[in-house]
């Protein structure tokens, strides 16, 4: 394994051998996943899992994923790939995931593999990437034997309590942001707070996984670096010169028998502060993707997403690349979207940091893979919980703060978006709603 930064440049000499062939693999990924350090990508089934390490490139700071974009760059410019499968995932392909702020203490990762088990369109393949520094690059590639896949099990219990920002301090922020947008000091200002607990089993990742997949299918389901969770939201995609994002904000609860399920959905679709609210992070992503793109068309209207724990007005975009950018390019430059920092951008920054007060590590940062094109899929690390190494285990959740919010109903909407986690370890669902 080896670790590099940006001050700390990879050597000259590294060198990855990648290869790929299509596979007969129809079962599960989840089960085939490293229980102590997985590394997940997955939706509807399908996706990535990595086993092993064979780079790490680290970095922090305020040019963090521009410094990542430059490091990728150069490896993936003297890798010698041979990708039998060419599908989106296949070939060499490193895990990331970047911290929120810029001023965090926690590193911004991407982790290359050993090796990879993708899935996509039905078809499976395995990839192999090997260290080949100063080895020569005509000895024969070790076979690749994947893991037997893990029984089922059930899911570890953490217990959690507030964390930063109990739900008290939460509600006075909440109000507090009120009257500065009331003031007109900025206009939106999403706000978070943290739950926290303690994973004592070892095994326990891979269960809380595979109840996130199975509970939350339709959402990004990711572990990288021991960041997991379930995100709807779609950074940016680029595959092959296409472009495309989902934006999400304004949220509404599931009603409790469907015809108030489909009033709550009605509402939200109505709703002058949700529609503003999420107009705004249309706006910010829109804007920070057009000068990257030679086309960029927006889904007319915002739609009402269904979650198993909420509703969602979400916007669907979608273009074609104008410059050649990678997929961390347009990370970089849209992210952090006005759907988890703000309007304007760098007043709501200073907000959160003041309002807030905690470091939200890589909460509300994207999450994803490249792939040695530059090509990648981006999620927005949401519904997530960073697990430190000592079994620490801290969940995110907030919500877009505007003028008409009220601080209690802004408290119930984390609760909502904290069921996954809390869910995929261990607690029981909530008793359902009141119609
Ligand atoms: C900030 C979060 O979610 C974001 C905020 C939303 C809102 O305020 O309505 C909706 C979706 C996300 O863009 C979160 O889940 O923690």
């Amino acid at each position: 394994m080896t670790r590099t930064d940006a001050a700390a440049p990879l050597a000259a000499d590294t060198r990855l051998r990648v290869r790929t062939a299509a596979v007969d693999e129809t079962a599960p990924l989840v089960p085939r996943l490293d229980p102590r350090r997985p590394l997940l990508w997955m939706r509807r089934g399908e996706g990535l899992i990595g086993l092993g390490e064979a780079l790490r490139i680290e970095t922090r700071g305020p040019d963090r994923i521009g410094d990542a974009a430059r490091a990728w760059r150069a490896v993936a410019s003297t890798a010698d790939v041979d990708d039998r499968v060419g599908l989106p995932g296949s070939g060499l392909v490193a895990f990331g995931a970047i911290a929120f702020a810029d001023e965090s203490a926690a590193t911004s990762v991407l982790v290359v593999p050993e090796i990879v088990l993708g899935r996509r369109d039905g078809r499976a393949w395995v990839t192999r990437i090997e260290r080949i520094d100063g080895v020569s690059a005509d000895a024969p590639p070790e076979p690749v034997e994947l893991p037997a896949p893990a029984p089922k099990r059930d899911v570890p219990r953490v217990r959690f309590t507030p964390g930063a920002l109990p739900p008290e301090a939460y509600t006075s922020a909440v109000a507090e942001a009120v009257r500065r947008i009331d003031d007109g000091h900025v206009e939106k200002v999403v706000l978070a707070r943290e739950i926290v607990g303690t994973l004592h089993e070892d095994a326990g990742l891979r269960a809380a996984l595979a109840k996130l997949a199975d509970d939350y299918p339709d959402t990004w389901v990711f572990a990288v670096d021991g960041l997991i969770g379930a995100s709807p939201e779609t950074l940016v995609r680029v595959d092959h010169g296409t472009v495309s994002a989902r934006v999400l904000a304004g949220t509404a609860s599931r009603g409790a028998d469907a015809a108030s399920d489909r009033e709550r959905a009605a509402a939200l679709a109505s709703s002058h502060k949700d529609l503003a609210e999420h107009a705004l992070a249309v706006e910010s992503a829109v804007a920070t993707l057009a000068p990257h793109t030679a086309r960029l068309d927006a889904s007319p209207e915002p739609f009402t997403l269904q979650l198993p724990n909420l509703w969602h007005l979400a916007t669907d975009l979608k273009g074609t690349l104008g410059d050649g950018s990678s997929s961390l390019d347009l990370v970089r430059a849209v992210h952090p979207t006005a759907a988890v920092a703000g309007t304007p951008r760098n007043v709501a920054l200073a907000e959160i940091a003041e309002l807030e007060g905690f470091d939200r590590g890589r909460y509300a940062g994207p999450v994803g893979w490249v792939d040695a094109d530059g090509d990648g899929e981006w999620a927005i690390a949401l519904r997530c919980a960073q697990v430190e190494p000592d079994g620490t285990v801290r969940a995110y959740a907030g919500c877009g703060i505007v003028h008409d919010s009220v601080p209690d109903d802004e408290l119930a909407e984390t609760d909502m978006k904290f069921r996954p986690i809390v869910e995929a370890f261990g607690a029981p669902p909530p008793s359902p709603p009141v119609p």
